[in-house]
């Protein structure tokens, strides 16, 4: 488990037709350091096309930088050896926007669970993982019986996106690079989602790398935000200070471009509350309690 994760001047640059230079520059000399302690929660917030995406394919290692370095404990991760490499791989987890993505829709979903704890030896006996596993599900706020032996397909987008969870809460990464995670889930789910986050955070010391289009739920993490513009960071600073007196003209941009509620208009129609059917991503036998939205 190394302390630190930097990215030392960055630039990503893809071959592109139609453009005088042949490239655009997706990341234009990006450098930044997350720190392992005290654990932290940094959101990079942009707009589509600021370079977000491209910068967690760095981080993760997916992704070649055209200059500058990605150093994991000062080691540029592209030049890590082998033993290295395989604790980078631990210590640095991805959650991604789609998991389905991720799981094999042949295989229940057990299986990206019991292949953690095989790949990194998580257990020595059958008994110990089953333990594990149904640990670490308990801790994202699924009920082991509604989920395991499911397909993929059975389950709600949040509770793939938990069981994403799972496996980064067995696994104990110094680092979580999540790239727009909740993007895809209503905001009940989301805020059981970012609430793991922080959990996350406070009671197993993970830092995470919170990528996001979305100024509210940077706004609910708290923490640190970085603002991305155009491939270049153009500000970080507390998610307090950054939101309340921004110092950059694209943050008051983007903080403007927030829809904000008019007092002035009227609703034009009435919807009776008890009309409207409670929606819920837990299965039956869920226990999991809703609450309020936080959006
Ligand atoms: N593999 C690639 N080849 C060519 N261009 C790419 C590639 N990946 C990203 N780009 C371009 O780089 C720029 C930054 O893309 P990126 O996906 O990093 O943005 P983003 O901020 O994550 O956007 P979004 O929020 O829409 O996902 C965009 O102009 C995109 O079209």
């Amino acid at each position: 488990m190394k302390s630190e994760l930097e990215l030392r001047g960055v630039q990503q640059r893809f071959h592109a037709r139609g453009v005088a230079e042949g490239y655009i520059t997706a990341v234009d000399d990006v450098s930044f350091s997350l720190a392992a302690s005290p654990p932290q929660i940094v959101s990079l917030v942009g707009q589509s096309g600021s370079g977000k995406s491209t910068i967690a394919r760095n981080v993760l290692g997916l992704q070649k930088p055209t200059a500058g370095s990605v150093l994991y404990g000062g080691k540029d991760i592209f030049k890590l050896n082998r033993a290295e490499y395989d604790e980078y791989r631990r210590d640095v987890q991805p959650v991604f926007q789609d998991p389905y993505a991720i799981f094999n829709p042949f295989y229940r979903v057990d299986r990206a669970l019991w292949k953690a704890v095989k790949k990194f030896k998580l257990a020595d006996t059958r008994a110990k993982g089953l333990e594990l596993i149904e640990e670490s599900l308990r801790a994202v706020r699924l009920e082991p019986e509604n989920v395991l032996g499911r397909y993929p397909h059975q389950l709600s987008g949040g509770q793939r996106q938990r069981i994403m969870l799972a496996r980064v809460h067995m696994l104990r990464p110094s680092f979580i690079i999540a790239d727009e995670p909740v993007s895809m889930l209503d905001a009940q789910v989301r805020k059981h989602f970012l609430d793991i986050l922080l959990d996350f955070q406070r009671q197993h010391g993970m830092t995470t790398l919170f990528i996001t289009h979305d100024l509210s739920t940077v706004y609910y993490l708290g923490g640190e935000v970085m603002v991305i513009t155009k491939g270049q960071i153009v500000e970080r600073g507390p998610v307090s200070t950054v939101m309340h007196d921004p110092s950059h003209p694209y943050t008051k941009l983007l903080l403007d471009s927030i829809p904000q509620p008019d007092p002035d208009l009227r609703w034009t129609s009435r919807i009776a509350v008890d009309e409207l059917e409670h929606v819920d991503d837990s299965t039956p036998g869920d226990t999991t309690k809703p609450e309020a939205p936080i959006i």
